[in-house]
């Protein structure tokens, strides 16, 4: 079943077409990576996802429901998560309280309704903590927990980041340039909590990517946009071979990615 159906999307900013006729699935469980070229419209596409912009046409639904024309933070409360390319975590706030941000959605309890279901309350609270802490096991954490995430490496907040989208318990993890400005070891560590996160939890991902190493290591399928429209949508294989996608995109990149293959 697919959890994401996005069909014939067209966004123009004053005339200019960011995102132009895009329709896409995601499978349950699917890795799916958008590539193209700066200004190929990866990034709108994520802030229709996501809610932030509203294209003139088309439709995206998520597990069957139209989001369109839906707020942002009731998106995020269906289960579709985000990452961003710039890492937007809370500096000052330790690992552990930007993961109990994280959590936002699942607390039901205001403070005057906590004073009065104080036990209804108090199991809410710790079963988020616990939820946390299994981000925190799972994303191999621990040693940073209660450091404030503005002290941590740069690879650490952005696996932080992640963490914060996972503690949301999507069932959809866009994730925008996950290892971006990530040094090599920093790269295979994110690879390698990316692949967990779909093969162990099972939560479908949509990943912009500039690193094509990694995408055609990791994706179960890949969109190529170029000039807001795709031109190839396939395994990473299949992507590759394309003579479209050679030419419009991968021009000197070619000698990587067909190694890569
Ligand atoms: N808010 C906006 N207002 C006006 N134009 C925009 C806006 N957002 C994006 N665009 C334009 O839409 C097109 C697609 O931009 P977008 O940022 O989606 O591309 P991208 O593929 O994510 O690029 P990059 O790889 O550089 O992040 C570009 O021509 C861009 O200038």
């Amino acid at each position: 079943m697919n959890v994401l159906e996005v069909e014939d999307v067209a966004l123009a900013f004053s005339g200019v077409k960011a995102v132009d006729g895009v329709s896409f699935t995601v499978g349950a469980g699917e890795l799916f990576a958008i590539i193209g070229p700066n200004g190929a419209g990866k990034t709108s596409i994520f802030n229709v996802l996501s809610g932030v912009y509203r294209p003139q046409q088309g439709s995206v639904r998520f597990q069957g429901q139209e989001i369109l024309g839906m707020r942002p933070h009731r998106i995020a409360a269906l289960g579709v998560a985000r990452t961003f390319q710039n890492i937007e975590l809370f500096a000052h706030l330790t690992v552990v309280d930007n993961l109990m941000l994280g959590r936002h959605n699942h607390m039901r309890y205001g403070a005057l309704s906590a004073f009065a279901w104080l036990g209804r309350a108090k199991r809410e609270e710790l079963a988020n903590r616990q939820a946390v802490e299994d981000v925190i096991d799972f994303l191999e954490l621990e040693q940073w927990r209660r450091l404030p995430v503005g002290l941590l490496p740069y690879g650490v907040q952005k696996r932080v980041e992640l963490g914060r989208a996972l503690a949301m318990e999507p069932r959809v993890l866009l994730l925008d340039e996950p290892v971006a400005g990530m040094n090599v070891e920093e790269t295979e560590d994110m690879a390698r909590f990316v692949l967990d996160v779909r093969d162990e939890l099972g939560i479908a991902m949509v990943m912009v990517e500039h690193d094509m190493g990694l995408v055609m290591e990791l994706a179960d399928r890949v969109m190529v946009l170029d000039f807001g429209k795709p031109i190839r949508t396939g395994t990473p294989a299949e992507v590759q071979r394309d003579p479209d996608v050679v030419r419009a995109y991968l021009g000197e990149q070619h000698k990587t990615v067909g190694g890569a293959a």
